[in-house]
């Protein structure tokens, strides 16, 4: 019996839709390859030229359209001429917290083949899977903006950290920890932020006594940025706030061969709604319509829209390709050094996908 999945598609802009396109090839070849899964995608065209065009980021149904999907693929949203808040809080934002996507799944891991600018650093030393919460913290849209355009103007961005939203991607974070048998890094700011990054610390003193077998550690996010450069092994699983993850994750990216390279999952545990999957870098306004966008995040992050659906085996043979493009470096796109497009470096995942099997 063939299992099914229905997956929305919103492409997006800039460099979304031609990343993504790759990444449907890969994700259709390898279910046909498999036999037993199959995929039936809707694409949807929201983003910013549907703003244009309409007014709106996505219909004003657009979530009651997605419910009831099985995941959500996404190239990337933004683009000069609608203000990025708009672009990330009306379809971005919107999704990861409308579904409670509360787990970002972001790994920053070198693999074979992939450019590293760090001198002296062994590839098996840079392997960590960031777990980013997802779903309020500085993101939670909780502000106000007083005396617009007076004198007196002030503004007010504040941070929410609820019990729940924080324990429970803290508890999400051990588990993976000890199904990994891996260490697990707290990276918070507690000296300065005296309320939310002190509950934070809190919060991740009292779940790790329910884990006693998990090593943890505990840094400053300045100083864990420091480190992720000089010491990156120190890094295995690490659990952190919504903002620093977002930072910390593009200096990952850069560290484990560039933003082109560097995918995330926004996933709801509970499979309540869709998850969503999609490379962690934006629409790319400087290389948009060129055709030489790195896709390897958008089909790394399909890699783990398989692990998603209970095949790892499938996930792990995405990204055993993606390393042999990366090994082979014949065909690259420009941010790792080559001269090949899009949709050659696409074909030759591809290329790999198939061989595997027999011949590797
Ligand atoms: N999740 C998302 O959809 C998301 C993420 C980040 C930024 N954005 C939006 O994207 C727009 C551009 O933002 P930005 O420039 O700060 O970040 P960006 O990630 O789009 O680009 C940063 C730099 O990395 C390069 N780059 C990114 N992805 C690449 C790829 N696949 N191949 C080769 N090079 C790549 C770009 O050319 C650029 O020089 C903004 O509107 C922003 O709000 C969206
Ligand atoms: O979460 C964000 O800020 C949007 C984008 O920068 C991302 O990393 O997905
Ligand atoms: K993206
Ligand atoms: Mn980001």
């Amino acid at each position: 019996m063939v299992k099914e999945y229905k997956i929305a598609v919103i492409a997006g802009d800039g460099i979304g839709p031609e990343v993504i396109d790759e990444g449907i090839n890969v994700l259709n070849e390898m279910a046909k390859m498999d036999g037993e899964i199959a995929f039936d995608f809707t694409y949807f065209p929201w983003g910013c030229e549907y703003y244009a065009e309409t007014g709106k980021m996505m219909d004003d149904d657009g979530m009651e359209k997605l419910k009831g999907f099985d995941a959500v693929y996404l190239g990337a949203v933004g683009f000069p001429g609608v203000p990025d808040h708009i672009s990330l809080w009306d379809l971005l934002l919107k999704i990861r917290k409308g579904f409670d996507q509360y787990i970002n799944i972001r790994p920053i891991t070198l693999l074979n083949g992939a450019p590293c600018p760090l001198e002296g650093v062994k590839r098996e030393e840079i392997d960590m899977l960031f777990i980013r919460e997802n779903s309020e913290g500085e993101y939670a849209g909780a502000g106000d903006w007083l005396f617009k355009g007076k004198p007196e103007e002030v503004v007010l961005q504040t941070g929410v950290f609820s019990r729940k939203g924080t324990e429970r991607v803290i508890r999400y974070a051990f588990e993976e920890a000890r199904k990994m048998n891996k260490s697990l890094t707290s990276i918070s700011k507690g000296n300065a932020l005296n309320y939310s990054m002190v509950f934070w610390d809190q919060i991740f003193d009292e779940v790790s006594k329910e884990y006693p077998d998990v090593q943890t550690y505990s840094y400053l996010v300045d100083a864990a940025s420091m480190l992720m450069i000089k010491d990156p092994k120190r890094f295995e699983v690490v659990v952190t706030s919504n903002l620093f993850g977002d930072i910390l994750t593009d200096l990952g990216a850069a560290i484990a061969g560039g933003l082109g390279l560097a995918a995330g999952a926004n996933i709801n545990p509970e499979r309540d709604y869709p998850s969503m999957f999609e490379p962690i870098h934006g629409s790319a306004p400087d290389i948009a319509g060129e055709g030489i966008a790195n896709p390897l995040a958008s089909i790394w992050s399909a890699s783990q829209m398989f692990d998603y659906f209970h095949r790892p085996d499938l996930g792990a043979r995405v990204l055993k390709a993606i390393e042999d493009v990366l090994t082979e470096k014949e065909y690259v796109t420009p941010d790792l050094g080559g001269n090949a497009s899009t949709s050659e470096v696409g074909a030759r995942v591809i290329h790999y996908l198939k061989k595997e099997p027999n011949e590797s």
